[in-house]
């Protein structure tokens, strides 16, 4: 068998339900919101998410800490945010009963759910086994109805061993066009599943698949030359510097527009060949990046051919905790371009200074 089968399973088959939860309370426009003390917006969504996820990682792998983005400390209080996220678990089933099954079924009642959301308090580190979940990233793109992903690591020892990504609004279509715009996804199903396990290279599938049994693999594209390369970057320009990137873009001779995405999208996109280079660069000297905002974008990347880094050029450290403290910002591209992408992102920032 191969290595984490069932991890890969557990974790495609949890990313998958949790995903359909949030397009549900997308559609039935349960939109409570609430800002959290960084002032970034947490929804029905993203508790939701969080709670199935870690009831069926709880289920599978009692004995695995999490590392979960949300906390329930602000819906102990809220009675009605906390049944409405109860509502959106208890109407959320995958069609396959047997996929149920093996995700141990539903959540039993709303205490359940609170104690699935706090266990995702772990604080990580370098030993052991711990999942990194972020049950919906780009929480302002699944507002305004644009590219959000529901995203799922197993670090061992460190090391990103198994990464999924559920991206509801990118079209199946490993070659349609890359845009960030949903309408111009019109006529593509969509909804897709991208996944990796270390050393086994990164696949794609409908998340519509009832028992998602049908991955393919996917793998980056090298442009004939970096003139004709294609950026990603955040929609949000307090995330990432536009005008940075902008900078850099203009060194290396590529005239095209960047698309700008939200969430974790941009990694599942130029891992399947729509897009060439995602650059993070950041704004805010103090901020730490997250775990679960890159661990399963990070392997996708690399095991579909990619290199990623900081803008240093060091590799992403996962054992630091609940932040990439040691990291600034991320340089992803194709192999054959990554080099001199990372020269000019340095010399961009170094002129600065
Ligand atoms: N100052 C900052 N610099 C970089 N990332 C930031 C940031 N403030 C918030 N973020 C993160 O950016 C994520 C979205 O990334 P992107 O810009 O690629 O869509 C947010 O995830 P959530 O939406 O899960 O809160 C949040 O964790
Ligand atoms: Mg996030």
């Amino acid at each position: 068998m191969a290595p984490y089968a069932k991890e890969l399973r557990v974790a495609s088959l949890a990313v998958q339900r949790a995903t359909l939860l949030t397009q549900r309370v997308f559609h039935e426009k349960v939109k409570g919101t609430e800002l959290k003390s960084d002032k970034s917006p947490v929804t029905i969504g993203d508790y939701g998410a969080q709670a199935l996820i870690i009831a069926a990682i709880r289920h599978n792998f009692p004995d695995d800490a999490i590392v979960g983005e949300e906390d329930s400390s602000s819906l102990q209080d809220n009675t009605d945010i906390r049944s409405q996220v109860w509502n959106a678990i208890k109407s959320t089933r995958l069609s396959s009963e047997s996929a149920e099954k093996e995700l141990g079924g539903s959540i039993k009642n709303e205490q359940a759910m609170l104690a699935a959301i706090s266990a995702g308090s772990s604080t990580g580190g370098s030993k052991g086994r711990f999942w990194a979940l972020d049950p919906i990233d780009g929480t302002k793109g699944f507002l305004r109805g644009g590219q959000y992903a529901v995203c799922l690591a197993l670090i061992v020892d460190g090391e990103i061993e198994v990464g999924v990504l559920g991206c509801p609004n990118l079209p199946v279509d490993d070659q349609a066009s890359f845009s960030a715009d949903i309408s111009d996804a019109e006529g593509h199903q969509r909804g897709v599943l991208f996944a990796a396990v270390r050393g086994h290279g990164a696949t794609s599938q409908a998340l519509s698949d009832d028992d998602l049994k049908q991955p393919k693999a996917i793998q980056m594209k090298s442009p004939p030359s970096l003139a004709d390369a294609t950026f990603c970057e955040s929609v949000e320009a307090d995330h990432s510097s536009h005008g940075d990137q902008a900078a850099i873009a203009n060194k290396l001779g590529i005239t095209k527009p960047s698309v700008r995405m939200d969430s974790q999208s941009k990694y599942g996109s130029i891992a399947r060949g729509a897009g060439d280079i995602y650059l993070r660069l950041p704004v805010s000297q103090s901020y730490e990046e997250k775990i679960w905002d890159h661990a399963a974008g990070v392997l996708i990347v690399a095991e579909a051919g990619g290199i990623i880094t900081d803008i240093k050029g060091k590799k992403h450290d996962f054992t630091q905790g609940r932040t990439l403290k040691k990291n600034k910002g991320v340089v992803a591209a194709a192999k054959n371009l990554h080099a001199d992408v990372l020269k000019a992102v340095q010399e961009v920032l170094d002129a600065k200074q």
